[in-house]
Protein backbone atom coordinates (compact mmCIF):
# COMPACT_ATOMS: atom_id res chain seq x y z
CA UNK A 1 0.00 0.00 0.00
CA UNK A 2 2.62 2.30 0.77
CA UNK A 3 4.75 1.71 -2.23
CA UNK A 4 2.15 2.56 -4.71
CA UNK A 5 0.75 5.62 -2.83
CA UNK A 6 4.50 6.53 -3.28
CA UNK A 7 4.35 6.06 -6.84
CA UNK A 8 0.98 7.52 -7.54
CA UNK A 9 2.38 10.31 -5.74
CA UNK A 10 5.76 10.43 -7.09
CA UNK A 11 4.26 10.81 -10.64
CA UNK A 12 2.86 13.49 -9.86
CA UNK A 13 5.90 15.27 -10.42
CA UNK A 14 6.78 14.90 -14.42
CA UNK A 15 3.27 15.66 -14.67
CA UNK A 16 3.87 18.77 -12.88
CA UNK A 17 7.03 19.46 -14.88
CA UNK A 18 5.25 19.16 -18.21
CA UNK A 19 2.51 21.69 -16.79
CA UNK A 20 5.18 24.31 -15.80
CA UNK A 21 7.53 24.03 -18.92
CA UNK A 22 6.24 22.16 -22.02
CA UNK A 23 9.54 22.85 -23.17
CA UNK A 24 11.61 20.51 -21.92
CA UNK A 25 9.93 18.17 -24.19
CA UNK A 26 12.34 19.74 -26.67
CA UNK A 27 15.30 19.07 -24.15
CA UNK A 28 17.34 16.04 -23.46
CA UNK A 29 15.04 13.42 -21.36
CA UNK A 30 13.10 11.02 -20.33
CA UNK A 31 9.82 12.54 -21.29
CA UNK A 32 11.30 13.85 -24.34
CA UNK A 33 12.59 10.45 -24.91
CA UNK A 34 9.00 9.14 -24.07
CA UNK A 35 7.04 11.88 -26.66
CA UNK A 36 9.11 11.44 -29.44
CA UNK A 37 8.62 6.70 -28.95
CA UNK A 38 4.51 7.80 -28.59
CA UNK A 39 4.74 8.72 -32.33
CA UNK A 40 2.32 11.87 -30.84
CA UNK A 41 2.18 15.20 -32.84
CA UNK A 42 0.67 17.73 -30.51
CA UNK A 43 3.07 18.10 -27.20
CA UNK A 44 -1.04 18.85 -25.83
CA UNK A 45 -1.69 15.71 -26.28
CA UNK A 46 1.32 14.16 -24.71
CA UNK A 47 0.19 16.46 -21.38
CA UNK A 48 -3.06 14.74 -21.71
CA UNK A 49 -1.91 11.40 -22.26
CA UNK A 50 0.69 11.94 -19.06
CA UNK A 51 -2.38 13.06 -17.17
CA UNK A 52 -4.31 10.09 -18.00
CA UNK A 53 -1.81 8.09 -16.97
CA UNK A 54 -1.10 9.72 -13.58
CA UNK A 55 -4.80 9.94 -13.02
CA UNK A 56 -4.58 5.85 -13.66
CA UNK A 57 -1.65 5.42 -11.47
CA UNK A 58 -3.45 7.45 -8.83
CA UNK A 59 -6.60 4.95 -9.19
CA UNK A 60 -4.33 2.02 -8.88
CA UNK A 61 -2.81 3.22 -5.61
CA UNK A 62 -6.33 4.33 -4.36
CA UNK A 63 -7.81 0.66 -5.07
CA UNK A 64 -4.68 -0.91 -3.86
CA UNK A 65 -5.20 1.30 -0.09
CA UNK A 66 -8.88 0.48 0.12
CA UNK A 67 -8.39 -3.04 -0.62
CA UNK A 68 -5.76 -2.90 2.01
CA UNK A 69 -7.90 -1.50 4.80
CA UNK A 70 -11.01 -3.86 3.91
CA UNK A 71 -8.61 -6.91 4.80
CA UNK A 72 -6.86 -5.36 7.53
CA UNK A 73 -9.83 -4.30 9.13
CA UNK A 74 -11.82 -7.76 7.99
CA UNK A 75 -8.54 -9.11 9.58
CA UNK A 76 -8.66 -6.81 13.22
CA UNK A 77 -12.44 -8.08 13.57
CA UNK A 78 -11.34 -11.77 12.83
CA UNK A 79 -8.84 -11.56 15.37
CA UNK A 80 -11.32 -9.93 17.71
CA UNK A 81 -13.87 -12.40 17.48
CA UNK A 82 -11.38 -15.07 17.55
CA UNK A 83 -10.61 -13.52 21.26
CA UNK A 84 -14.01 -13.45 21.95
CA UNK A 85 -14.76 -16.92 21.16
CA UNK A 86 -11.67 -18.23 23.02
CA UNK A 87 -12.64 -16.26 26.39
CA UNK A 88 -16.25 -17.96 25.67
CA UNK A 89 -14.53 -21.28 25.63
CA UNK A 90 -12.43 -20.67 28.52
CA UNK A 91 -14.80 -19.81 30.91
CA UNK A 92 -17.57 -22.48 29.63
CA UNK A 93 -15.11 -25.13 29.98
CA UNK A 94 -13.75 -23.91 33.76
CA UNK A 95 -14.61 -25.88 36.49
CA UNK A 96 -17.39 -25.06 38.96
CA UNK A 97 -15.32 -23.93 41.67
CA UNK A 98 -14.19 -21.04 39.33
CA UNK A 99 -17.49 -19.96 38.17
CA UNK A 100 -18.81 -20.41 42.47
CA UNK A 101 -16.47 -17.59 42.99
CA UNK A 102 -16.22 -15.35 40.12
CA UNK A 103 -18.83 -12.89 38.95
CA UNK A 104 -20.83 -13.66 35.73
CA UNK A 105 -20.95 -9.93 35.23
CA UNK A 106 -17.32 -9.53 35.33
CA UNK A 107 -17.01 -12.47 32.85
CA UNK A 108 -20.05 -10.67 30.45
CA UNK A 109 -18.19 -7.44 30.35
CA UNK A 110 -14.48 -9.54 29.75
CA UNK A 111 -16.01 -10.91 26.75
CA UNK A 112 -18.71 -8.08 25.70
CA UNK A 113 -16.59 -4.98 26.52
CA UNK A 114 -13.36 -5.63 27.05
CA UNK A 115 -12.92 -7.87 23.77
CA UNK A 116 -14.48 -4.92 21.76
CA UNK A 117 -11.97 -2.55 23.23
CA UNK A 118 -9.20 -4.82 22.49
CA UNK A 119 -10.21 -5.43 19.10
CA UNK A 120 -10.97 -1.34 18.59
CA UNK A 121 -8.00 0.30 20.40
CA UNK A 122 -5.41 -2.16 20.45
CA UNK A 123 -5.54 -4.78 17.29
CA UNK A 124 -6.97 -2.40 14.57
CA UNK A 125 -5.38 0.40 15.61
CA UNK A 126 -1.58 -1.67 15.75
CA UNK A 127 -2.40 -2.77 12.37
CA UNK A 128 -3.18 0.53 11.19
CA UNK A 129 0.11 2.13 12.81
CA UNK A 130 2.13 -0.64 11.23
CA UNK A 131 0.59 0.41 7.87
CA UNK A 132 1.25 3.93 8.70
CA UNK A 133 4.48 3.19 9.44
CA UNK A 134 5.56 1.27 6.41
CA UNK A 135 4.21 4.70 4.56
CA UNK A 136 5.87 7.26 6.33
CA UNK A 137 8.96 5.27 6.08
CA UNK A 138 8.53 5.11 2.26
CA UNK A 139 8.12 9.08 1.90
CA UNK A 140 10.80 10.01 4.17
CA UNK A 141 13.27 7.26 2.08
CA UNK A 142 12.07 9.16 -1.23
CA UNK A 143 12.47 12.85 0.40
CA UNK A 144 15.74 11.97 2.02
CA UNK A 145 16.44 11.09 -1.67
CA UNK A 146 15.34 13.99 -2.46
CA UNK A 147 16.30 16.53 -0.45
CA UNK A 148 18.03 14.82 2.67
CA UNK A 149 17.59 18.33 4.38
CA UNK A 150 14.26 18.71 4.54
CA UNK A 151 13.45 15.20 4.97
CA UNK A 152 15.51 15.51 8.13
CA UNK A 153 13.88 18.96 9.08
CA UNK A 154 10.61 17.53 9.23
CA UNK A 155 11.10 14.47 10.40
CA UNK A 156 12.95 16.00 13.41
CA UNK A 157 10.33 18.86 13.96
CA UNK A 158 7.23 16.29 13.68
CA UNK A 159 8.32 13.20 15.19
CA UNK A 160 9.60 15.49 18.36
CA UNK A 161 6.36 17.00 18.50
CA UNK A 162 4.44 13.79 18.55
CA UNK A 163 7.05 12.38 20.79
CA UNK A 164 6.88 15.23 23.52
CA UNK A 165 2.89 15.25 22.96
CA UNK A 166 2.94 11.52 23.68
CA UNK A 167 5.26 11.53 26.77
CA UNK A 168 3.35 14.51 28.23
CA UNK A 169 -0.24 12.38 28.37
CA UNK A 170 1.48 9.08 28.19
CA UNK A 171 0.16 8.55 32.33
CA UNK A 172 -3.15 10.03 31.92
CA UNK A 173 -4.03 8.23 28.69
CA UNK A 174 -3.58 4.52 30.97
CA UNK A 175 -4.45 5.84 33.80
CA UNK A 176 -8.07 6.70 32.24
CA UNK A 177 -8.41 3.39 30.17
CA UNK A 178 -7.83 1.63 33.83
CA UNK A 179 -10.56 3.40 34.63
CA UNK A 180 -12.70 2.91 31.77
CA UNK A 181 -12.34 -1.11 32.54
CA UNK A 182 -13.26 -0.88 36.09
CA UNK A 183 -16.37 1.63 35.23
CA UNK A 184 -17.46 -1.09 32.45
CA UNK A 185 -16.71 -3.60 35.51
CA UNK A 186 -19.35 -1.22 37.23
CA UNK A 187 -22.25 -0.70 35.07
CA UNK A 188 -22.45 -4.54 33.73
CA UNK A 189 -23.17 -4.91 38.24
CA UNK A 190 -25.33 -2.30 37.94
CA UNK A 191 -26.94 -3.90 35.21
CA UNK A 192 -27.05 -6.88 36.48
CA UNK A 193 -28.26 -6.46 39.88
CA UNK A 194 -30.94 -3.80 38.70
CA UNK A 195 -32.37 -6.25 36.24
CA UNK A 196 -31.84 -9.50 37.80
CA UNK A 197 -33.22 -8.12 41.15
CA UNK A 198 -36.15 -6.03 39.90
CA UNK A 199 -38.43 -7.26 42.24
CA UNK A 200 -36.85 -6.12 45.04
CA UNK A 201 -35.41 -2.72 43.38
CA UNK A 202 -38.85 -2.13 42.75
CA UNK A 203 -40.70 -3.23 46.07
CA UNK A 204 -37.82 -1.52 48.04
CA UNK A 205 -38.25 1.92 45.87
CA UNK A 206 -34.31 1.32 45.28
CA UNK A 207 -34.76 2.44 41.17
CA UNK A 208 -32.88 5.91 42.60
CA UNK A 209 -29.86 4.81 44.13
CA UNK A 210 -29.28 2.22 41.41
CA UNK A 211 -30.11 5.08 38.41
CA UNK A 212 -27.76 7.86 40.34
CA UNK A 213 -24.85 4.87 40.47
CA UNK A 214 -25.31 4.71 36.84
CA UNK A 215 -25.40 7.91 36.45
CA UNK A 216 -22.30 8.51 38.00
CA UNK A 217 -20.39 5.87 36.11
CA UNK A 218 -21.89 7.32 32.86
CA UNK A 219 -20.21 10.52 34.04
CA UNK A 220 -17.00 9.25 34.38
CA UNK A 221 -16.96 7.18 31.44
CA UNK A 222 -17.60 10.35 29.22
CA UNK A 223 -15.29 12.25 31.22
CA UNK A 224 -12.26 8.88 30.62
CA UNK A 225 -13.34 8.25 27.40
CA UNK A 226 -13.35 11.57 25.49
CA UNK A 227 -10.24 12.70 27.72
CA UNK A 228 -8.76 10.36 25.47
CA UNK A 229 -10.28 11.21 22.13
CA UNK A 230 -9.13 14.38 22.49
CA UNK A 231 -5.31 13.59 23.31
CA UNK A 232 -5.73 11.44 20.46
CA UNK A 233 -7.44 14.23 17.83
CA UNK A 234 -5.71 17.75 19.14
CA UNK A 235 -2.33 18.20 17.89
CA UNK A 236 -3.90 17.65 14.15
CA UNK A 237 -5.02 20.98 13.87
CA UNK A 238 -2.14 22.79 15.30
CA UNK A 239 -0.03 20.05 12.80
CA UNK A 240 -2.36 21.28 10.06
CA UNK A 241 -1.16 24.51 10.87
CA UNK A 242 2.68 24.10 10.86
CA UNK A 243 2.04 22.06 7.66
CA UNK A 244 0.16 25.28 5.76
CA UNK A 245 2.77 27.48 7.26
CA UNK A 246 5.76 25.25 5.81
CA UNK A 247 4.26 25.35 2.69
CA UNK A 248 3.89 28.89 2.09
CA UNK A 249 7.60 29.45 3.70
CA UNK A 250 8.70 26.72 1.01
CA UNK A 251 6.27 28.35 -1.82
CA UNK A 252 8.44 32.13 -0.89
CA UNK A 253 11.77 30.56 -0.54
CA UNK A 254 11.17 28.78 -4.41
CA UNK A 255 10.05 31.65 -5.84
CA UNK A 256 13.20 34.11 -4.41
CA UNK A 257 15.49 31.07 -5.35
CA UNK A 258 14.47 30.13 -8.83
CA UNK A 259 13.12 33.83 -9.92
CA UNK A 260 9.71 32.78 -9.88
CA UNK A 261 10.29 30.07 -12.51
CA UNK A 262 7.33 28.20 -12.14
CA UNK A 263 8.22 25.17 -14.32
CA UNK A 264 11.51 24.48 -12.11
CA UNK A 265 9.20 26.08 -8.63
CA UNK A 266 6.03 23.62 -9.70
CA UNK A 267 6.97 20.10 -9.54
CA UNK A 268 9.23 20.75 -6.81
CA UNK A 269 6.36 22.11 -4.64
CA UNK A 270 3.76 19.47 -5.89
CA UNK A 271 6.17 16.76 -4.62
CA UNK A 272 6.30 18.19 -1.02
CA UNK A 273 2.31 19.19 -0.87
CA UNK A 274 1.85 16.07 -1.89
CA UNK A 275 4.06 14.23 0.39
CA UNK A 276 2.87 16.59 3.00
CA UNK A 277 -0.56 15.53 2.19
CA UNK A 278 -0.15 12.03 2.59
CA UNK A 279 2.54 11.85 5.41
CA UNK A 280 0.45 14.09 7.99
CA UNK A 281 -2.17 12.35 8.09
CA UNK A 282 0.26 9.10 8.30
CA UNK A 283 1.83 10.88 11.20
CA UNK A 284 -1.06 12.48 13.02
CA UNK A 285 -2.65 8.22 12.46
CA UNK A 286 0.19 6.76 14.29
CA UNK A 287 0.31 9.00 16.90
CA UNK A 288 -3.62 8.39 17.15
CA UNK A 289 -3.01 4.66 16.53
CA UNK A 290 -0.43 5.04 19.88
CA UNK A 291 -2.59 6.85 22.49
CA UNK A 292 -5.54 4.51 21.06
CA UNK A 293 -3.34 1.21 22.34
CA UNK A 294 -1.95 3.18 25.19
CA UNK A 295 -5.58 3.60 26.11
CA UNK A 296 -7.10 0.38 25.26
CA UNK A 297 -3.80 -1.68 26.82
CA UNK A 298 -5.64 -1.66 30.27
CA UNK A 299 -8.95 -3.74 28.38
CA UNK A 300 -5.54 -6.19 27.12
CA UNK A 301 -4.51 -6.35 30.23
CA UNK A 302 -7.96 -6.72 32.37
CA UNK A 303 -8.28 -10.42 29.43
CA UNK A 304 -4.45 -11.05 29.38
CA UNK A 305 -4.16 -14.42 32.14
CA UNK A 306 -7.18 -15.33 30.86
CA UNK A 307 -5.94 -15.76 27.20
CA UNK A 308 -2.28 -16.92 28.14
CA UNK A 309 -4.43 -19.40 30.08
CA UNK A 310 -6.52 -20.70 27.40
CA UNK A 311 -3.67 -20.37 25.14
CA UNK A 312 -2.73 -24.35 24.15
CA UNK A 313 -6.59 -25.27 24.79
CA UNK A 314 -8.45 -26.81 21.73
CA UNK A 315 -12.09 -27.26 21.91
CA UNK A 316 -13.16 -30.76 21.36
CA UNK A 317 -16.86 -30.52 21.51
CA UNK A 318 -16.61 -34.26 20.60
CA UNK A 319 -15.19 -34.69 24.64
CA UNK A 320 -18.14 -32.61 26.25
CA UNK A 321 -20.92 -34.07 23.50
CA UNK A 322 -19.80 -37.58 24.88
CA UNK A 323 -23.05 -39.91 25.14
CA UNK A 324 -21.41 -42.83 26.59
CA UNK A 325 -22.93 -43.80 30.25
CA UNK A 326 -21.27 -45.12 32.97
CA UNK A 327 -23.63 -47.96 34.52
CA UNK A 328 -23.53 -48.50 37.70
CA UNK A 329 -24.01 -51.74 38.97
CA UNK A 330 -22.97 -51.63 42.74
CA UNK A 331 -22.87 -48.19 44.72
CA UNK A 332 -21.32 -45.04 44.81
CA UNK A 333 -18.94 -44.62 47.01
CA UNK A 334 -17.49 -41.23 49.23
CA UNK A 335 -14.39 -42.93 50.70
CA UNK A 336 -11.96 -40.72 53.54
CA UNK A 337 -13.16 -37.96 51.84
CA UNK A 338 -12.25 -34.48 52.78
CA UNK A 339 -12.93 -30.75 50.94
CA UNK A 340 -11.48 -27.24 51.52
CA UNK A 341 -13.02 -24.74 49.52
CA UNK A 342 -10.29 -22.58 48.02
CA UNK A 343 -11.17 -19.48 50.26
CA UNK A 344 -11.83 -21.37 53.10
CA UNK A 345 -9.70 -22.74 56.29
CA UNK A 346 -11.54 -25.00 57.86
CA UNK A 347 -12.89 -28.39 55.89
CA UNK A 348 -16.41 -28.61 54.39
CA UNK A 349 -16.17 -32.17 54.89
CA UNK A 350 -13.72 -33.98 56.75
CA UNK A 351 -13.52 -37.59 56.17
CA UNK A 352 -16.88 -38.50 55.12
CA UNK A 353 -17.47 -42.36 54.24
CA UNK A 354 -20.93 -42.79 52.35
CA UNK A 355 -22.29 -45.59 50.36
CA UNK A 356 -24.97 -45.57 48.55
CA UNK A 357 -26.63 -48.81 46.72
CA UNK A 358 -27.44 -49.10 42.93
CA UNK A 359 -31.04 -48.36 42.95
CA UNK A 360 -31.54 -47.68 46.38
CA UNK A 361 -33.16 -44.03 47.82
CA UNK A 362 -31.20 -42.39 50.14
CA UNK A 363 -31.37 -39.14 52.09
CA UNK A 364 -29.06 -36.66 53.44
CA UNK A 365 -30.40 -34.68 56.24
CA UNK A 366 -28.29 -32.54 58.99
CA UNK A 367 -28.26 -28.37 59.50
CA UNK A 368 -27.97 -25.68 57.17
CA UNK A 369 -24.24 -25.58 56.33
CA UNK A 370 -23.68 -28.71 57.70
CA UNK A 371 -22.31 -29.64 54.53
CA UNK A 372 -24.80 -31.75 52.51
CA UNK A 373 -24.71 -29.49 48.99
CA UNK A 374 -20.93 -30.09 48.70
CA UNK A 375 -21.64 -34.03 49.47
CA UNK A 376 -23.57 -33.96 45.86
CA UNK A 377 -20.94 -31.92 44.39
CA UNK A 378 -18.39 -34.41 44.99
CA UNK A 379 -20.80 -37.09 43.85
CA UNK A 380 -21.60 -35.07 41.31
CA UNK A 381 -18.15 -34.81 40.50
CA UNK A 382 -18.51 -30.95 40.27
CA UNK A 383 -15.88 -30.48 42.49
CA UNK A 384 -12.94 -33.40 43.15
CA UNK A 385 -11.83 -33.93 47.11
CA UNK A 386 -8.60 -32.43 48.50
CA UNK A 387 -8.18 -35.99 49.92
CA UNK A 388 -9.69 -39.65 49.46
CA UNK A 389 -12.11 -40.41 46.33
CA UNK A 390 -15.49 -40.69 44.86
CA UNK A 391 -15.94 -44.50 43.28
CA UNK A 392 -18.46 -45.95 41.33
CA UNK A 393 -18.46 -49.53 41.68
CA UNK A 394 -15.12 -49.30 42.77
CA UNK A 395 -13.57 -47.10 40.30
CA UNK A 396 -12.41 -43.82 40.54
CA UNK A 397 -14.25 -41.09 38.75
CA UNK A 398 -11.62 -38.56 37.39
CA UNK A 399 -11.36 -36.47 34.33
CA UNK A 400 -11.42 -39.24 31.90
CA UNK A 401 -14.72 -41.38 33.41
CA UNK A 402 -16.11 -37.55 34.41
CA UNK A 403 -18.31 -37.07 31.47
CA UNK A 404 -19.52 -40.70 31.29
CA UNK A 405 -20.32 -40.44 35.11
CA UNK A 406 -22.35 -37.40 34.73
CA UNK A 407 -24.44 -38.57 31.56
CA UNK A 408 -25.95 -40.82 34.29
CA UNK A 409 -27.68 -38.25 36.35
CA UNK A 410 -29.94 -35.91 36.80
CA UNK A 411 -29.88 -33.34 39.35
CA UNK A 412 -32.40 -30.86 40.60
CA UNK A 413 -30.99 -28.23 42.62
CA UNK A 414 -32.58 -25.92 45.37
CA UNK A 415 -32.31 -22.43 43.01
CA UNK A 416 -33.44 -24.16 39.35
CA UNK A 417 -32.14 -22.17 36.36
CA UNK A 418 -34.52 -21.61 34.10
CA UNK A 419 -33.82 -19.84 30.87
CA UNK A 420 -35.75 -17.54 28.36
CA UNK A 421 -37.00 -20.03 25.86
CA UNK A 422 -40.24 -22.73 25.62
CA UNK A 423 -41.09 -25.45 28.19
CA UNK A 424 -39.75 -27.99 25.82
CA UNK A 425 -36.27 -26.04 25.81
CA UNK A 426 -36.33 -25.68 29.64
CA UNK A 427 -36.70 -29.87 29.99
CA UNK A 428 -34.62 -30.49 27.68
CA UNK A 429 -32.17 -27.72 28.81
CA UNK A 430 -29.06 -26.89 26.41
CA UNK A 431 -30.41 -29.45 23.64
CA UNK A 432 -31.16 -27.85 19.97
CA UNK A 433 -34.49 -27.19 19.29
CA UNK A 434 -34.90 -29.64 16.27
CA UNK A 435 -33.35 -32.62 18.54
CA UNK A 436 -35.43 -32.53 21.38
CA UNK A 437 -37.56 -35.39 21.64
CA UNK A 438 -41.38 -34.55 22.21
CA UNK A 439 -42.08 -37.49 23.85
CA UNK A 440 -39.81 -37.47 25.95
CA UNK A 441 -40.43 -34.26 27.03
CA UNK A 442 -44.04 -35.28 27.88
CA UNK A 443 -43.49 -38.10 30.11
CA UNK A 444 -40.78 -36.02 32.03
CA UNK A 445 -44.05 -33.55 32.48
CA UNK A 446 -46.31 -36.29 33.56
CA UNK A 447 -43.79 -37.93 35.79
CA UNK A 448 -43.16 -34.39 37.57
CA UNK A 449 -46.82 -33.68 37.33
CA UNK A 450 -46.88 -30.90 35.08
CA UNK A 451 -48.02 -32.17 31.98
CA UNK A 452 -51.97 -31.15 32.62
CA UNK A 453 -50.93 -27.60 33.89
CA UNK A 454 -48.91 -27.56 30.33
CA UNK A 455 -52.00 -29.28 27.77
CA UNK A 456 -54.04 -26.30 28.93
CA UNK A 457 -51.43 -23.14 27.91
CA UNK A 458 -51.92 -21.85 24.55
CA UNK A 459 -49.00 -23.77 23.10
CA UNK A 460 -48.57 -26.18 25.31
CA UNK A 461 -44.76 -27.60 25.24
CA UNK A 462 -43.61 -24.32 23.20
CA UNK A 463 -45.20 -21.89 25.49
CA UNK A 464 -42.34 -19.21 26.28
CA UNK A 465 -41.80 -19.00 30.00
CA UNK A 466 -39.98 -15.52 30.19
CA UNK A 467 -36.74 -14.48 31.61
CA UNK A 468 -35.57 -17.08 34.55
CA UNK A 469 -39.19 -18.46 34.04
CA UNK A 470 -41.29 -15.34 35.30
CA UNK A 471 -44.38 -16.58 34.19
CA UNK A 472 -44.06 -19.46 36.31
CA UNK A 473 -44.78 -20.34 39.95
CA UNK A 474 -42.40 -21.06 42.17
CA UNK A 475 -43.15 -24.59 42.33
CA UNK A 476 -44.21 -24.98 38.42
CA UNK A 477 -40.60 -23.91 38.12
CA UNK A 478 -39.39 -26.46 40.43
CA UNK A 479 -41.56 -28.83 38.53
CA UNK A 480 -39.80 -28.22 35.19
CA UNK A 481 -36.63 -28.36 37.00
CA UNK A 482 -37.62 -32.11 38.06
CA UNK A 483 -38.95 -32.82 34.42
CA UNK A 484 -35.46 -31.55 33.37
CA UNK A 485 -33.55 -34.05 35.27
CA UNK A 486 -36.12 -37.09 33.72
CA UNK A 487 -35.94 -35.87 30.61
CA UNK A 488 -32.56 -37.78 30.26
CA UNK A 489 -33.58 -40.79 31.41
CA UNK A 490 -30.41 -40.59 34.08
CA UNK A 491 -30.03 -43.70 36.64
CA UNK A 492 -29.28 -41.59 39.38
CA UNK A 493 -31.53 -38.59 40.20
CA UNK A 494 -30.28 -35.84 43.02
CA UNK A 495 -32.72 -34.15 44.67
CA UNK A 496 -31.12 -30.90 46.51
CA UNK A 497 -33.89 -29.47 48.24
CA UNK A 498 -35.81 -29.58 45.43
CA UNK A 499 -39.11 -29.86 46.71
CA UNK A 500 -39.08 -27.56 49.30
CA UNK A 501 -40.80 -24.80 47.51
CA UNK A 502 -43.89 -27.02 46.82
CA UNK A 503 -46.62 -27.06 48.94
CA UNK A 504 -47.48 -29.82 50.98
CA UNK A 505 -49.79 -32.24 48.47
CA UNK A 506 -47.94 -31.22 45.25
CA UNK A 507 -44.72 -32.59 47.55
CA UNK A 508 -46.45 -35.23 48.21
CA UNK A 509 -47.59 -36.14 45.13
CA UNK A 510 -44.29 -35.62 43.73
CA UNK A 511 -42.15 -37.41 46.09
CA UNK A 512 -44.85 -40.50 45.75
CA UNK A 513 -43.53 -40.24 41.59
CA UNK A 514 -40.38 -40.01 42.67
CA UNK A 515 -40.57 -42.91 45.65
CA UNK A 516 -42.16 -45.05 42.31
CA UNK A 517 -38.71 -45.16 40.68
CA UNK A 518 -37.50 -46.79 43.91
CA UNK A 519 -35.74 -50.16 43.17
CA UNK A 520 -35.02 -48.78 39.24
CA UNK A 521 -32.93 -46.25 39.88
CA UNK A 522 -30.22 -44.34 42.41
CA UNK A 523 -32.17 -42.05 44.73
CA UNK A 524 -30.39 -39.22 46.58
CA UNK A 525 -32.54 -36.52 48.29
CA UNK A 526 -31.45 -33.79 50.53
CA UNK A 527 -34.41 -32.27 52.33
CA UNK A 528 -35.39 -29.82 54.93
CA UNK A 529 -38.58 -31.19 55.86
CA UNK A 530 -37.65 -34.37 57.67
CA UNK A 531 -41.36 -35.83 55.97
CA UNK A 532 -39.35 -35.57 52.65
CA UNK A 533 -36.73 -38.30 53.55
CA UNK A 534 -39.15 -40.50 55.88
CA UNK A 535 -39.26 -43.43 52.72
CA UNK A 536 -35.65 -43.69 52.46
CA UNK A 537 -33.70 -46.86 52.46
CA UNK A 538 -30.91 -45.33 54.54
CA UNK A 539 -30.33 -41.46 55.89
CA UNK A 540 -27.24 -40.16 56.07
CA UNK A 541 -27.37 -37.40 59.19
CA UNK A 542 -24.01 -35.08 58.41
CA UNK A 543 -22.89 -32.28 60.79
CA UNK A 544 -20.27 -29.92 60.47
CA UNK A 545 -19.31 -31.54 58.10
CA UNK A 546 -18.85 -34.71 59.00
CA UNK A 547 -21.35 -37.99 58.87
CA UNK A 548 -22.98 -38.13 62.26
CA UNK A 549 -24.89 -41.03 62.04
CA UNK A 550 -27.02 -43.28 59.13
CA UNK A 551 -29.90 -45.30 58.99
CA UNK A 552 -33.37 -45.49 57.90
CA UNK A 553 -35.60 -43.03 59.45
CA UNK A 554 -37.06 -44.89 62.17
CA UNK A 555 -34.28 -45.96 63.78
CA UNK A 556 -32.40 -42.60 63.68
CA UNK A 557 -35.53 -41.71 65.27
CA UNK A 558 -35.19 -43.84 68.03
CA UNK A 559 -31.21 -43.47 68.26
CA UNK A 560 -30.50 -40.23 67.66
CA UNK A 561 -31.60 -37.11 69.59
CA UNK A 562 -30.33 -34.40 67.10
CA UNK A 563 -32.46 -36.11 64.20
CA UNK A 564 -35.03 -36.43 67.06
CA UNK A 565 -35.08 -32.81 67.42
CA UNK A 566 -34.87 -31.63 64.08
CA UNK A 567 -38.08 -34.49 63.50
CA UNK A 568 -39.82 -32.52 66.15
CA UNK A 569 -39.50 -28.66 64.62
CA UNK A 570 -39.89 -30.00 61.05
N1 LIG B 1 -18.45 -21.82 46.92
C1 LIG B 1 -18.15 -21.83 48.23
N2 LIG B 1 -17.04 -21.20 48.64
C2 LIG B 1 -16.71 -21.19 49.94
N3 LIG B 1 -17.41 -21.83 50.91
C3 LIG B 1 -18.53 -22.46 50.56
C4 LIG B 1 -18.97 -22.50 49.20
N4 LIG B 1 -20.11 -23.23 49.15
C5 LIG B 1 -20.38 -23.61 50.42
N5 LIG B 1 -19.44 -23.16 51.27
C6 LIG B 1 -19.35 -23.40 52.73
O1 LIG B 1 -19.26 -24.79 52.96
C7 LIG B 1 -20.02 -25.17 54.09
C8 LIG B 1 -21.02 -26.28 53.70
O2 LIG B 1 -21.95 -25.71 52.80
P1 LIG B 1 -23.10 -26.57 52.10
O3 LIG B 1 -23.74 -25.70 51.09
O4 LIG B 1 -22.53 -27.85 51.65
O5 LIG B 1 -24.09 -26.81 53.33
P2 LIG B 1 -25.56 -27.43 53.32
O6 LIG B 1 -25.60 -28.44 54.41
O7 LIG B 1 -25.95 -27.88 51.96
O8 LIG B 1 -26.41 -26.15 53.76
P3 LIG B 1 -27.95 -25.80 53.40
O9 LIG B 1 -28.80 -26.86 54.02
O10 LIG B 1 -28.15 -24.46 54.08
O11 LIG B 1 -28.06 -25.72 51.94
C9 LIG B 1 -20.69 -23.92 54.59
O12 LIG B 1 -19.94 -23.45 55.70
C10 LIG B 1 -20.60 -22.94 53.45
O13 LIG B 1 -20.43 -21.62 53.91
Amino acid sequence: MAFAELVGVASMAPFMALVGDITILQRDNLLAALYQQSGLTSEYDFVLLVGIGVLFLLIVAALISMYTTWKLSVFGVKVGTEISDRLYIHYMTRPWLFHANSSSAQLTKQIANETGRVTNQVIRPLMNMNGRLGLALFFVIAIVLYNPLVALVTVAFVGSTYSVLFLFFKRRLKENGRAISSIATERYRLMNDGFGGIKDVLLLGKQASFVESFKESSLLFTKSISSNLVIGQIPRYFMELIAFGSIIVLILYLIYSHDGNLGIILPILSIYALAGFKLLPAFQQIYGNVTQIRAGIAAFESIKEDLIASKNYVFQPEVYGQESHLVMEKNIKLHNVTFIYPTKIEPALKNVNIVIPVNKVVGLVGPSGSGKSTIIDIVLNLVEPNNGELLVDGKVICKDNRRSWQNNIGFVSQSIFLSEGSIAENIAFGLQIEKINKKQVEKALRLAHLFEFVTELPDGIHTKIGERGVQLSGGQRQRIGIARALYHNASVLVFDEATSALDGITEKMIMDAIHDFSGQKTIIIIAHRLKTVEKCDNIFFIDKGQVVDEGTFNELLTRNQHFNKLAEHA
